[in-house]
């Protein structure tokens, strides 16, 4: 017979016991027999089994209850049972029949499902891999995961999500991590962390703590390996095969939904951030002036505009080449960002002009405050390759309300200001640092 067939007595105990056990459950009849069969139930499934129990014994026989057992080789068994109870023969009379491998089917339904669920749902990237971390919890026993993916241009290796069952704690040391996974992308295949590896960190016997196991799962989409699910489990409940086996079909899913996703962050930072400077492009600036211009209004608040452009800025190019112009871009960027404060944007508007955007500044006063901070920024001299670049900018500043009550009046106002500073300082760029202005461009030539 497929099925196996039980009688239990009131108590529980296995009375009598067909021989299909051997192969559902990897005991003979004989190992059984006398048994109470509650002891062989999965932990988590033993108060509604014994639920369900009662049910029957009180004359309700049922078709179609799931539990789990734990087979003698320590694998679950999924069970579907028939059950009913026989007052005369004062025994229960159970036929189980093994739906281990349709529950997988369905897990693998579920889980697909979810993942493409998610990817179809999740914000951004960090929300997508909080919903694998579930989806994946789901499936396997799981003490804690972390998900590393590889940056697409500079194919570094970094953890985009570490998290222990309790909701804290990064999952592994990350040097030793970082070493596991990138073993497993060499290899393209899954792989336990060797305890090898372990005790060259601890340097010793491994401690309880250090038998935890780790599966590493590369996660490879269209070809490309882009990153590593890392799973980590309980000394007692290391993966099984048939875990693995899971895994990996659900690492599939898991690829795709993070290669499409990570695809979608970047098209939406580059839609909104410039790629040389990293710096809020255009588009952005234009959001984020739009939303302080609302807030002024509801509160009565004032800003400040500053736009800011480089003086004879293509003659570094000309001269030195586009390359150290890129490297002065950027410079330019980091030092104008030092100058504010976090609730302040500075952008990119394209080529060598640059807008600051100063939430809560009333005055030209206080606006010129932060003119000459950024003035005394741009001082020193940059260093690139050996050439001493020295900057001027030209800064002009609208106020909010006072020069307009809306963006492109505030940046008319801000460029023509800042075109009259231009006309009034002249230019000085010099590299390497010689006294004469370059290429003859006196302000009356602009
Ligand atoms: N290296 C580099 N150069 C750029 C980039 N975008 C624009 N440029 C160059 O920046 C220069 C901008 O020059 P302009 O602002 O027109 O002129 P300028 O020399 O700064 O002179 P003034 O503005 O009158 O002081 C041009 O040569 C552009 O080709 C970029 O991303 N990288």
């Amino acid at each position: 017979m497929l099925d196996t067939t039980f009688l239990v007595d009131p108590r529980g105990r296995i009375v009598y016991v067909n021989a299909a056990c051997q192969r559902m459950f990897g005991y003979a009849p004989e190992e059984l027999i006398g048994q109470l069969l509650f002891d062989y139930l999965a932990p988590d499934d033993r108060a509604r089994t014994q639920e369900e129990a009662r049910h029957v014994m009180a004359g309700c026989p049922r078709v179609g209850f799931e539990n789990r057992y734990l087979r003698k080789d320590g694998r679950y068994v999924n069970v579907m049972w028939s059950a009913c109870w026989s007052a005369e023969d004062q025994l229960r009379i159970g036929v189980a029949r093994d739906v281990t491998h349709l529950k997988r089917t369905e897990a693998i339904q579920h889980a697909t499902y979810a993942i493409s669920e998610a990817a179809h749902n999740a914000t951004d990237l960090d929300g997508l891999l909080r919903q694998i971390h579930q989806i994946v919890a789901r499936l396997v026993p799981v003490a804690g995961l972390a998900i590393a993916t590889c940056d697409r241009r500079t194919k570094e290796l970094s953890f985009s999500y570490q998290m222990d069952r309790d909701g804290s704690l990064p999952v592994l040391d990350e040097p030793l991590a970082c070493q596991f996974c990138a073993q497993v992308i060499c290899g393209g295949r899954p792989m336990r962390l060797p305890d090898t590896m372990l005790r060259a960190r601890s340097g010793e016997a491994l401690s309880r703590h250090d038998r935890t196991g780790w599966l590493a799962i590369p996660l490879i989409a269209q070809h490309e390996t882009i990153g590593v699910l890392v799973l980590k489990s309980d000394p007692e409940t290391h993966h099984s095969d048939e875990d693995r086996g899971l895994l990996h079909f659900v690492s599939e899913q898991v690829a795709i939904a993070i290669d499409r996703a990570q695809m979608k962050d970047e098209l939406l930072r580059a839609a909104r951030y410039d790629e040389l400077t990293g710096l809020p492009n255009r588009r952005l600036f234009k959001d984020r002036i739009n939303s302080a211009v609302a807030r002024c209004v509801r509160s009565r608040g004032s800003m400040a505009v500053l736009y800011i452009d480089v003086d004879d800025f293509k003659q570094v190019n000309d001269a030195l080449g586009h390359a150290t112009g890129d490297l002065l871009l950027k410079d330019i960027a980091r030092r104008l960002q030092l100058c504010v404060r976090g609730a302040d944007t500075v952008a990119r508007l394209g080529g060598d002009e640059f807008v600051v955007l100063l939430e809560g500044v009333a005055t030209q006063g206080d606006a010129q405050l932060v003119v000459v901070k950024i003035r005394d920024a741009m001082l020193p001299p940059l260093d690139i390759g050996g050439q001493s670049l020295r900057i001027q900018l030209s800064i002009g500043v609208a106020l909010y309300p006072e020069h307009g009550q809306e963006l492109e009046q505030l940046l008319k106002h801000a460029d023509e200001a800042m075109y009259s500073d231009k006309r009034n300082t002249g230019a000085v760029l010099t590299y390497p640092a010689p006294p004469n202005p370059i290429g003859g461009s006196s302000p009356a030539d602009r």
